[in-house]
Formats: C-alpha cells, structure tokens, sequence
C-alpha cells in the first residue's frame, strides 16, 4: 500500500496541488512522445506533431521559451514530496529555486519552511525565480490561493536567474532546488556556491534522462575537489541528491 502524502496542509491546498500536478502531467503528454520535457530537443517532436509550428535554426532558444510559456512542466508530485519531507527534515529555512515556472514546487518549499519557522521562530524564506512575466503572475495567483502562510514565505524574483540571484542572497542557504533548463543548471549553481553552507543539499532534476544536456553539472558536482557527495535517487528520469561538504 502507498503512503499517504506526507505533505502538513490544508485540503484546499492539497486539492490544488493535485489539480496543477494533473494539468502539469496532461500537457506533457501532449507535448512530448517520451512525456517529458527536457531541452529544446522537444522542437523536432513538437513539430512532428504540428507542422504549424515552425523552428528557425537560427533561433531555437526564443522559439523554445514561446512554447513553453504556457506550459507547467512542475517537478512530479514524488519528488515534491520528497523535497518537502528532506526540507523538513533538514529545518532548512533559507531555499534557492531555479526556475519557478507556475509556482507547484514552490509551494511544498514554502509549505514545509512555512512548519520550520512557527516551529523554531527563526526566519526563513523561499527564493523563487522566473524570467517570464505571465508565469510569474499566474504563480503568484495560485500562492495566493494557498494563503498567507505560504505567500509570506516566498521571495519571488523576475527575470534572468543569474542576474536576479547576483545579490540580495541570504548569507547562508540551505538547499538549492535546480529544476531549471539543462544548460543554466552549472552557472547557476556557481553563482549561489559562495553562499552554500556545509551539509547544504544541491537538488538537480531528470539527471538520469538529462545526463547529456547535464554533463557539465554532473561533471562538477562529481569531481572530488568541489566538495559534494552525489548520489542519484531512483526517482523517474532520476533526481541527483548533492551533498555540499567542502
Ligand atoms: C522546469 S520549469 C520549473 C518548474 C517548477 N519548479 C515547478 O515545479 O512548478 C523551469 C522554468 O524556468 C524558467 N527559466 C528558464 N530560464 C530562466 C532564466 N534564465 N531565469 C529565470 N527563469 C528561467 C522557465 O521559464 C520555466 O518556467
């Protein structure tokens, strides 16, 4: 029998993070043969699918970007539960995640920094990131949905990552969640590294199913001078649990 979902909340929100989970889910079996979505690798499938669409070699970024503008692509319920539970389970309460798209990850991160800091009394925020405006908005109108006790513990930040995340940072972060576009995943992680505290945990998704558009990241975090211990969990598409112990 599966475990009941260890997620501490209100049914409201509960109900809404299966119905974003389920949307999330629906679109990327539309999108996608494989059913996930990774890198602009998905342009040839789409255009499979739609030969309206057309693909400009000479831009494949921007043409990317546009169709992924209305779509989730949120972490699967699993790994957010996961997160949620090590996030508890670690009292984190200073959290970096790269990108927020529709905010779903974003509210198990503030959920469970949200049970820490009524707990303990120390402060505690989520530092979310989204360079597209209308995701942003739409996020911020779901975390309103959840309440005040989620919306309260989250910074979001708009626009470009590594200029967003270049400063304001707290002095000690605790995990960083990279649910970001493969090639972004390393220079983010090298622009919030200085600010890792010891024992912080690095969290990077798909590294199975990713590996190649990953392949600077996983070579960094696996090389011995940098100061992680890896292991890659057996979620789907895998999940890369790293351990920052310098
Ligand atoms: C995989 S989605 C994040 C899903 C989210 N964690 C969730 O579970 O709902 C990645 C997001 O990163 C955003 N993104 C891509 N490049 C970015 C950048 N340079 N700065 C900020 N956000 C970016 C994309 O617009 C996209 O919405």
């Amino acid at each position: 029998m599966t475990a009941p979902s260890p997620v501490d909340a209100p049914l409201h929100i509960l109900e809404l993070l299966a119905n974003l989970h389920k949307r999330s889910l629906d679109q990327e079996a539309l999108l996608s043969k494989t059913g996930k979505v990774f890198s602009s690798s998905i342009l040839g499938e789409l255009q499979d699918q739609d030969p309206t669409i057309t693909t400009t070699p000479a831009n494949p970024k921007e043409q990317f970007d546009r169709l992924m503008l209305d779509k989730f692509i949120a972490l699967d319920q699993d790994k957010c539960q996961f997160t949620y539970q090590l996030v508890t389970a670690m009292g984190a309460t200073n959290i970096v995640e790269a990108g927020t798209s529709f905010g779903v990850s974003t509210i198990y991160l503030a959920l469970a920094v949200a049970k820490t800091t009524s707990r303990t009394g120390k402060p505690g925020m989520v530092i979310a990131t989204e360079k597209e405006a209308s995701k942003a908005a739409a996020a911020r109108g779901y975390w309103a949905q959840c309440g005040p006790e989620v919306e309260r513990h989250i910074d979001l930040r708009e626009g470009d990552l590594l200029e967003t995340l270049k400063d304001g940072l707290p002095e000690e972060i605790d995990l960083l969640l990279l649910d970001i576009w493969s090639a972004l995943a390393l220079p983010t992680l090298q622009t919030v590294l200085p600010r890792l505290r010891r024992g912080a945990v690095v969290l990077t998704d798909n590294t199975i199913s990713g590996a190649k558009g990953y392949a600077d990241l996983l070579a960094f975090l696996r090389s011995s001078e940098n100061g992680f211990q890896n292991m890659t969990l057996p979620f789907s598409n895998g999940f890369e649990m790293s351990v920052y112990l310098p």
